[in-house]
């Protein structure tokens, strides 16, 4: 197995055509971008059942309630949004503004910076484009480690502007994401005798982190194209910046897609696979896509935070008994990543042990959702 995260897809090479088209010239949507209701499995429009949408918790984490409304949101939704998380606005400002200075470059350019077909970073479709027959109407730049040599391919005057402030949103990313793992592992009564590869420190210090920039151009056919296809992030948890322009949606059970809109100033935090798996399914990860407008350039910053190289993520001991046994396999973050570049949304249910006797269908394998 390989050990580090760079080098998670050397073993699933990925050979996706790379010819990127200049989104802004095209008047009409391409054949190949023309998604039908057979292209993926899953509703294909927001569930409008009962007068009244449920929305997406919204938690203040100054708030003394924090843990408690995060457990609840983690439980019923897998998915929150997070305000007074003490990420300077100055900062988001700066990261969108980085984003939006990266995908307006030529093309040729931004292929300079190609991501290699074994690779982990650089510019992209994303890499579940090739378990769909149709494109994604979209563009990404995934970091891990440090990006300064495609930097210095995109912006040969201005890298080191743009590394300063990869590195500052990285740093303040993760300490918010160590303070959100206790959010989510302090609800469930997990503390830090039980997790020891939190550190000395308990601040997940050894914790290693995926940057994804993502771009949606305006299109000019959104209801018949995708932006991102639905997917669980294959992460611990995920941070996710949203500009002003929605897009994210998230399935719900019973209700189909829900829209989580964009607030001013707060922050999206997905439930990822391997919450899924150290909850043992209590905290189940979050299904979601983004769609695309007709007017609007839309961007999202995901951090995609995950556990060091080493560790085996398996359900916390804590959490089971005779009649809670482990539902999944002991499995590090690079396998996982493996696992998904191969059985994709199938990922989860592929390192599950055993089925629950209780249950025919098991509500934690998002395979089984029916099309509505
Ligand atoms: C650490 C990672 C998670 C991710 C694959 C990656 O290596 C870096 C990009 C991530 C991303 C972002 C867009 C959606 C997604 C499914 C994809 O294709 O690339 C996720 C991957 C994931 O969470 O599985
Ligand atoms: O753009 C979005 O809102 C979603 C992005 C996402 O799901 C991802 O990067 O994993
Ligand atoms: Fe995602």
């Amino acid at each position: 197995m390989p050990a580090r995260l760079s080098d998670a897809f050397k073993s699933h090479p990925l050979n996706l055509q790379l010819k990127h088209p200049d989104f802004s010239s095209l008047q009409e949507l391409p054949d190949s971008y023309a998604w039908s209701q057979n292209d993926d499995q899953y509703p294909s429009s927001p569930g409008s059942f009962g007068a009244e949408q449920e929305s997406v918790p919204v938690i203040d984490l100054s708030d003394p309630n924090a843990l408690k409304l995060t457990g609840h949101a983690c439980r019923t939704w897998g998915v929150f949004q997070v305000t007074n998380h003490g990420i300077p606005s100055k900062l988001l400002d700066d990261i969108e503004s980085a984003g939006r200075s990266l995908f307006s470059l030529p093309v040729q350019q931004k292929l300079k910076a190609a991501r290699s077909p074994d690779g982990i970073s650089g510019y992209g479709f994303a890499r579940i484009s090739s378990f769909f027959q149709k494109l994604m109407w979209s563009e990404g730049f995934t970091i891990v480690g440090s990006p300064l040599d495609h930097f210095r391919q995109l912006w040969p005057q201005d890298y080191d502007k743009f590394c300063n402030i990869i590195e500052e949103y990285e740093k303040e990313m993760k300490r918010l994401a160590g303070r959100l793992m206790w959010l989510m592992l302090g609800s469930l009564g997990i503390s830090k005798e039980d997790v020891k590869w939190a550190g000395p420190k308990g601040d997940f210090r050894d914790a290693y982190a995926a940057l994804q920039l993502n771009s949606y151009p305006a299109c000019p056919d959104p209801d018949r194209a995708m932006g991102l296809a639905a997917h669980t992030d294959s992460t611990l948890l995920t941070i996710l910046y949203q500009n002003n322009t929605s897009g994210l949606q998230v399935l719900r059970e019973g209700t189909g897609w829900v829209t989580v809109p964009p607030l001013p100033g707060a922050l999206v935090v997905n439930v990822g696979d391997l919450i899924h798996i150290l909850s043992n399914g209590l905290y189940p990860s979050v299904l979601h896509q983004a769609v695309v407008n007709r007017s609007r350039h839309r961007l999202s910053i995901a951090y995609l935070y995950g556990p060091p190289d080493s560790v085996q993520i398996s359900p916390l001991s804590k959490l089971l008994g005779p009649s809670q046994p482990p539902l999944y396999r002991p499995i590090t973050w690079n396998e996982y990543l493996g696992t998904k570049a191969k059985h994709f949304n199938k990922a989860l249910s592929s390192v599950r042990l055993c089925a629950p006797l209780n249950a025919l269908v098991d509500v934690s394998d998002h395979n089984s959702v029916k099309v509505g």
